[in-house]
């Protein structure tokens, strides 16, 4: 593949609306963009999803600099590498640190499409040519102000709507939600905050007709869903706890879960969701495309994985203006009616708004690979 150069870049984009999971509120968003350039200048671009602290996982923007200077860009250097697919094998000595082993690992995957001249969607072997997405609701200040944003989406036409739920915001917000609008495809997403002590309260979503619940329990557990999946009907789906193929296929033979929630970051890259996506494609278990409040081009990654036949299930992927005031590619990617239009340009299939860029971009480094 010819790689020369990987630049590292920190940006800071303030998000449009504040976002409270049950873990805390964001009002804007650090993350890494890794760009790797090749001997004929052209240019893979990826996303590292981690956050500015250790809330999600164990990795944070500052963790990803030092992995991907100290550790990711050496192990590429040590000898070529001749297609994407080899990526995760080189990282493979190094446990974990998968957000920042999936940015480096995107970037190339998104060169490799571009030197063949093939959108990604393609050459990760996508059949889909426009997907339908759905949106995730932070948790609001009042039910009032919750109905009033689900309202706004419905009438977006999102194909499905997430709500954050934690202990005394759960229940009787879903059950109004569910009241105002009986039929829509609705879910909740815990991030871990029940324990199974809470297993009598949580089978209360069983009345509420919901697609799902998503990690309701411990980030790191797969035994205790199962305990948890045996006493309710909503079906467990998994996001934190799920880190690999290996993770899936445990949660997957225990039934600690009936869905999975694929998010590129979390697994450690394209490659590792391929598999998981695969794995669950013979298990029958469906799959959606988790979101990390990402940019553009971490939008675009996810819109070309969730163009493999198994994401049956609306994912995270809306639009840019939904979090943005201005996104870093051209066109934004925008979903009509729900439904977003696979690109079908070379790579991502978006163009860089590199004034943009510049403009969020608040640190740099650029390390030669020869
Ligand atoms: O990008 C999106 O719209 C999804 C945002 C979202 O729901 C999440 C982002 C990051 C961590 C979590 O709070 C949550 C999730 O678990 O999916
Ligand atoms: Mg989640």
């Amino acid at each position: 593949m010819n790689l020369k150069q990987v630049t590292i870049r920190r940006l800071n984009m303030a998000l449009k609306a504040p976002f409270t999971t049950s873990f805390g509120t964001f009002t804007d968003r650090e993350f890494l963009i890794i760009e790797v350039r090749d001997g004929d200048g052209k240019v893979g671009y990826g996303e590292s999803v981690a956050f500015a602290s250790p809330w999600y996982n164990e990795e944070t923007v500052d963790t990803n600099v030092h992995m991907i200077e100290k550790f990711l860009v050496p192990a590429l250097q040590e000898k070529p590498i001749t297609h994407p697919e080899e990526v995760s094998e080189r990282f493979a000595f190094i446990r974990r640190n998968n957000m920042a082993k999936s940015a480096v690992e995107g970037a190339i995957w998104d060169l490799y499409a571009k030197q063949q001249n093939k959108p990604l969607a393609e050459v990760l072997g996508g059949v889909a040519k426009q997907i339908d997405v759905g949106v995730s609701i932070g948790i609001k200040d009042s039910v009032e102000d919750l109905i009033e944003t689900v309202q706004s989406h419905v009438d977006a036409g999102y194909k499905r709507i997430k709500i954050k739920i934690k202990p005394g915001w759960d229940i009787d917000v879903l059950r109004e939600v569910r009241k105002q609008f009986p039929t829509i495809q609705m879910m909740g997403d815990a991030n871990s905050a029940y324990t199974l002590e809470d297993l009598d309260h949580l089978k209360q979503l069983d009345d509420l007709n919901l697609t799902m619940v998503e990690q309701p329990l411990e980030h790191d557990d797969i035994i205790d869903h199962r305990l948890l999946q045996e006493a309710m009907t909503t079906p467990i789906c998994l996001d934190e706890s799920i880190h690999s193929l290996a993770d899936a296929k445990k949660a997957i033979a225990l039934g600690s879960c009936k869905i999975i929630n694929i998010k590129i970051g979390r697994v450690g890259g394209l490659t590792e969701a391929k598999r998981i996506h695969d794995y669950c494609k013979e298990q029958d278990i469906p799959v959606w495309c988790g979101g990390m409040l990402e940019s553009g081009i971490g939008r675009a990654h996810n819109i070309a994985l969730t163009t493999l036949p198994q994401f049956i299930l609306p994912g995270d992927t809306a639009s840019s203006a939904n979090y943005w005031h201005k996104d870093i590619i051209s066109p934004e990617v925008v979903a009509e009616n729900g439904v977003i239009q696979v690109p079908t340009g070379a790579g991502i299939g978006y163009d860089i708004n590199e004034e943009a860029l510049e403009e969020f971009t608040v640190d740099r480094s650029t390390i030669e690979l020869d």
